[in-house]
């Protein structure tokens, strides 16, 4: 038992091991052809795990790839391909991942229903062609070879699930790496992910590719089975139910994969055991994927939550770091702005929706080494101007400059990849990762365990391998500040990281941002309600109302101006 939780891979090998030596020496040849139908159904849902699962990126084409994959093995054999099965399966995987390449990047623009009519489509059209194109070997009956030493049902079986195993093993490093988690991330958030520094449509691409060549390959491993394949094995129908399974056990994880797999190759059977027509199996499925929309999850995701839930009493465990102090800490007093370095340049900023002008010729400058607070009632126009200066508005008139170099024709992910950071009002941190490779992925740089457990000390947030589902609201906001803070950028843009915190907590929020500039190297604007927060914390401070920049100065001077305290009357008096 202690193996499974400690050693959970070498646990994981030996158990596809026994499962062959037990298939191998005791099942039925019948029994061995259906558990290996369910390990190639498996690799399809491994696939779906990927696309859908990891980069939340719907696809009902993965059938599809998987015909492209049957296709080129079959293909391979006739021709004679040198290297036999060994070589034809990747082969067949490759081919599949163009083909995933060439969807991909049209639908890289579409999102949701759209992208699922435009994979809708695609699993049509192959549909149609491969119904009109005999498959290799299909007509006069020429059988795949199957790979030597592996000829045999129970020696093919034991083939399959190594090959399952080995994606399997492939799927967990995707996991543990940045790449992995920007995947989960896209699928929380596409706009925290080009916040982060991620190329969505990259990771998407990435996904589509991925999960077009593991599909291939099953669909390779199908041809080595059967012998001959035809266009029936792979229809849209069923990819639609296997998506469907995919979506309702959660195939991201490996017992989702696992089960989705022997649910696919058992369940319709054991329908027509009870009188049931096969066919109807996709609408259990169907209706297995729709519950996943009411109950907010896959049955694998609510199991994992579960058992966090049972297993975490007391407190979380913190990092074994202490953070590095500052030599001397600087007790903040505000800086002169006047001949400071400018790290963030904004000029004549404008940003209408519709007829509304929310933003209206702000000129604003973030000094290196400073913190800037950014204040101003409600509908001022404060987040637009995050917004607009990160790249995340659709259109702005005027300019902004990072380190004297005009940014305005980089998309958001490239500005922040340039040195431009921000944090988000809604929180939009992924449940799925841990709070460490959250702050790998948030810091865009690959920090090492040191820098992870001592970044994680200094905000007094929870150790590197505690889920991100156990910890508060309050401490995913400083999580945010934290991961942001560890990639060091030029500039930092904070919209209310204080919001939602206790007293103790802002106190924090306020120690750690007032430290950013020397610890960091990070000059920081600050979009904060809380006066007291801003007033302790910058430099400097500039009063935005209706659009327009209507004070700048010292925090004390500029938060007693009569036009200021005017501004902020109805609501909340500076
Ligand atoms: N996507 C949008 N479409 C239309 N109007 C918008 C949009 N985003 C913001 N606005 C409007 O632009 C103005 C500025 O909004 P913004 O959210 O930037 O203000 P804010 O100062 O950040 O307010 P708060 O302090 O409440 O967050 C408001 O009148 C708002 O209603």
């Amino acid at each position: 038992m202690d193996i499974v939780v400690k050693r959970p891979v070498v646990a994981g090998v030996l158990g596809a091991a026994l499962l062959a030596a037990l298939v191998a020496g005791f099942a039925s040849s019948y029994l061995t052809f259906l558990l290996t139908g369910a390990a190639i159904t498996t690799v399809f849902m491994q696939s779906y795990g990927l696309i859908t699962g990891r980069a939340g990126v719907i696809s009902l084409c993965q059938l599809g790839f998987a015909a492209i994959g049957a296709w080129v093995v079959g293909w391979a054999n006739v021709a004679d391909v040198p290297g036999g099965f060994y070589a034809w399966l990747p082969l067949g995987g490759l081919a599949a991942t163009v083909a995933g390449l060439l969807i991909g990047l049209p639908a890289l623009r579409l999102r949701g229903v759209n992208l699922a009519v435009a994979t809708f489509a695609f699993a049509t059209a192959l549909d149609v062609v491969f119904g009109g194109l005999a498959f290799p070997g299909q007509d006069d009956f020429t059988f795949v070879r199957r790979p030597d030493g592996f000829t045999g049902d129970s020696g093919y079986f034991v083939f399959t699930l190594a090959v399952v195993t080995a994606i399997f093993l492939g799927l967990r490093a995707l996991d543990r790496s940045r790449v992995g988690g920007a995947l989960l991330e896209i699928r929380h958030s596409e706009r925290a992910a080009a916040a982060h520094g991620t190329s969505v449509a990259r990771g998407k691409l990435a996904a589509f590719a991925l999960s077009a060549f593991v599909a291939g390959v099953g669909g390779g491993l199908m041809a080595g089975q059967l012998g001959v394949v035809a266009a029936g094995n792979f229809t849209t129908f069923a990819s639609v139910s296997l998506f469907a399974i995919a979506l309702f056990v959660g195939t991201h994880n490996i017992e989702g994969a696992v089960a989705g797999g022997l649910m696919g190759a058992f369940f319709p059977l054991l329908l027509d055991a009870v009188g049931i027509p096969q066919d109807l199996a996709a609408l259990f499925f169907g209706v297995g994927a729709v519950q996943v929309l009411r109950l907010g999850g896959s049955q694998t995701d609510l199991l994992r939550a579960a058992r966090r839930r049972r297993r975490q009493t007391g407190d979380l465990p913190i990092p074994a770091a202490n953070p590095r102090p500052l030599v001397p800490l600087r007790l903040r007093a505000p800086l002169e702005c006047a001949d400071a370095t400018p790290a963030l340049e904004v000029r004549g900023l404008r940003v209408r929706f519709g007829a509304l002008t929310a933003l209206d010729g702000v000129d604003l400058v973030v000094p290196k080494g400073h913190v800037v607070g950014l204040v101003g009632p409600n509908g001022a126009g404060k987040s637009t101007l995050i917004n607009a200066v990160t790249g995340f508005a659709d259109h702005y008139d005027g300019a902004v400059l990072l380190n004297g170099e005009p940014v305005d024709a980089l998309p958001a992910h490239r500005r922040a990849r340039a040195g431009l950071r921000r944090s988000f009002q809604q929180l939009r941190v992924p449940e799925a990762l841990t709070v460490g490779m959250y702050l790998q992925v948030a810091a865009g740089r690959t920090l090492d365990a040191t820098d992870v457990d001592e970044q994680l000390a200094l905000f007094e947030l929870p150790a590197a391998d505690v889920p991100i589902a156990c910890v508060d609201v309050a401490t995913r906001r400083l999580l945010e500040v934290a991961g942001l803070t560890a990639g060091r950028p030029a500039v930092l843009l904070l919209d209310e990281p204080a919001a939602g915190h206790s007293g103790a907590e802002t106190e924090l929020v306020q120690r750690r941002v007032a430290e950013v500039p020397e610890r960091f190297d990070t000059a920081v604007l600050l979009v904060e309600h809380d006066i007291e927060l801003v007033r302790a914390t910058c430099d400097s401070v500039v009063v935005l109302d209706f659009g327009r920049v209507i004070a700048v100065g010292p925090p004390d001077d500029v938060l007693a101006d009569p036009a200021v305290v005017a501004a902020y009357l109805g609501s909340a008096t500076p």
